[in-house]
């Protein structure tokens, strides 16, 4: 498994009104000289204000668009400016309601060119593991909605590609189911090889789930905070005993009370 590189990268969208960039090659920027690297089997959390570009930073990375400037590398090769290089989990859980559970975790290994019986294997294999025991040939109605976030994040853990950009997959839930998930998913995340993005608005999200974390300014992001974090094990024991309150306000003070 390799290292992605997030080398400089700015974007900017064009000026609502306008047609393409404005004759001064222009738009509207969002993302400015964005740097950082994110090591294989690591978990970086992107925190920022509301607006500021985090879900636009992992759709770069998706190659769903392409940066302004700048470039992603993964252990070498270029990763930006085209897309499959990056599973990508969506704000919305994004179950299709006519497919059962299986067919629904196996959708994004088969469009990425899965043969469909290894698909389904990996994803039996899954389902204790995710919470799912017994429920692989449920329809999505019947699920709760924690259990359709761990079929719709079952989706993108089966997906081959090597980085892995979570869009707030907790986002949605009420705040119990929420805790619950966020213990669940360390032991998830530390069984998984791939240098994995999370963006969240929750900072106790992210302390507890991440390696490091990335704040970002208000639009256009730049980082202006690296907060680097203990071992899983070690998380899990502070988040416990009521969290780390200094690196809290460490973040809160960077995002200044906007997350
Ligand atoms: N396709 C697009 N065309 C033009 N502007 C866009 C487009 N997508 C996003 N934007 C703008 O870019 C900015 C950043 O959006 P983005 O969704 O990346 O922010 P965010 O930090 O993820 O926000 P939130 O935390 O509210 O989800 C916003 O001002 C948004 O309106």
């Amino acid at each position: 498994m390799s290292t992605l590189r997030v080398e400089s990268i700015s974007h900017a969208f064009p000026q609502p009104g306008a047609g393409w960039f404005s004759r001064r090659g222009r738009g509207v920027p969002v993302l400015e000289d964005v740097s950082f690297e994110a090591e294989a089997g690591t978990l970086t959390a992107i925190l920022g204000p509301s607006g500021c570009g985090k879900s636009t930073l992992l759709r770069l990375l998706a190659g769903l668009e392409a940066p302004t400037s700048g470039r992603a590398l993964l252990g070498g090769a270029q990763l930006s400016g085209k897309p499959g290089g990056v599973a990508y989990h969506p704000q919305r859980d994004a179950l299709l309601p006519w497919l059962r559970v299986l067919d629904n975790a196996t959708l994004g290994a088969e469009t990425c060119g899965r043969d469909r019986a290894t698909a389904r294997a990996e994803a039996l294999a899954l389902l204790e593991r995710f919470g799912l025991a017994g429920n692989a040939e449920a329809w999505p109605d019947e699920l709760s909605g924690g259990m359709r976030q761990r079929v719709a994040l079952m989706r993108t853990f089966l997906m081959p590609q090597k980085v892995l950009a979570l869009d707030e997959p907790l986002g949605a839930l009420d705040a119990l189911t929420r805790r619950q998930l966020q213990h669940w998913l360390t032991g998830i995340v530390a069984s998984d090889g791939r240098p994995i993005l999370l963006v969240t608005h929750d900072i106790d999200e992210a302390l507890l789930l991440a390696d490091r974390i990335l704040v970002l300014s208000a639009r256009p992001g730049r980082i202006v905070h690296v907060e680097e974090r203990p071992d899983a094990a070690t998380r899990l024991r502070e988040h416990d005993d009521g969290g780390d309150r200094g690196a809290a306000r460490r973040l809160l003070g960077w995002l200044g009370g906007s997350a």
